[in-house]
């Protein structure tokens, strides 16, 4: 059985049981009230060097979709920003409601968006691993990208015509030469802010930074994500994966910074 999830036994509301730091000081996702960030002059631009990145897969893992990147030299990295070195990219994945209005884990203001794209990097200056980064304070930077529904995503297809290979739990496809700077809005203007993974293990690591213009994908683009499953192919229960959000978790004190 799996340790944690976003049913009625074990989701959310629960994970403080198994993950006490569900209750910690810098814990994520957040409500962005845009008004209350402070606007950080020093905060230079978000740069991104994707150019050379490798996609390897693409998994289904019980609770999202990731695609997952070879992050053994600085190959692709994001720096620049409130980041004090280059972060390695590691992997991406979503996040997703059931219906259009729900779905994002950060909210701005209170408004939810469908999606949330998240692009993991660790910082392989200071740690040898991403596991060993992913429990160290400054160890993880992760790029949130809000997805709203509209017209169709020119790119997101090369994402959701194969998510049918990656339907159950556990499933794995060679996902090759994907570059994830086709999923970035235009304008990369950002709110940063200390904070943690938003799942178990729930590690208070991750430097956010999330992107303030979506991107618009159609609710036929987004519908694919929701044929996936939470449940392995030879369990008989066959649960749809959506609503796969944690909601804001209190600011107890922190203070969100704005690009501009
Ligand atoms: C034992 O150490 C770990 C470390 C990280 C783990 C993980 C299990 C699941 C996801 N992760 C993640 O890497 C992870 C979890 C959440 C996020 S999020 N949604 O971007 O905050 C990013 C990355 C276990
Ligand atoms: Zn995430």
């Amino acid at each position: 059985g799996n340790l944690w999830g976003y049913g009625e036994q074990d989701g959310p509301s629960v994970w403080h049981k198994n993950y006490p730091v569900a209750e910690g000081a810098r814990q994520s996702p957040i409500d962005i009230v845009p008004h209350q960030a402070s606007h950080d002059p020093s905060l230079g631009p978000i740069v991104l060097n994707y150019d050379k990145c490798t996609s390897i897969k693409i998994a289904n893992n019980g609770h999202s979709v990731v695609v997952e990147f070879e992050d053994s030299d600085d190959r692709s990295v994001i720096q620049g920003g409130p980041l004090g070195n280059p972060y390695r990219l590691k992997q991406f994945h979503f996040h997703w409601g059931g219906k259009d209005c729900h779905g994002s884990e950060h909210t701005v203001a209170g408004k939810s968006y469908a999606s949330e794209l998240h692009l993991v990097h660790w910082n392989a200056v200071k740690y040898k691993t991403f596991e060993e980064a992913a429990t160290a304070p400054d160890g993880l930077a992760v790029l949130g990208i809000f997805l709203e529904t509209g017209d169709n995503h020119r790119w997101l297809h090369t994402i959701t015509d194969v998510l049918y290979t990656v339907k159950f739990k556990g499933s794995v496809t060679d996902f090759k030469g994907f570059n994830p700077k086709c999923l970035l809005p235009s304008s990369l203007h950002y709110w940063t802010y200390l904070g943690s993974l938003t799942t178990p293990p729930l590690y208070e690591s991750v430097t956010w930074i999330v992107v303030k213009d979506p991107i618009i994908v159609s609710e036929k683009q987004l519908g694919k994500f929701r044929m996936l499953v939470f449940t392995g192919e030879e369990e008989d229960q066959r649960t749809r994966m959506e609503n796969n959000f944690r909601p804001p978790q209190p600011l107890k004190g922190r203070k969100v910074r704005s690009s501009n």
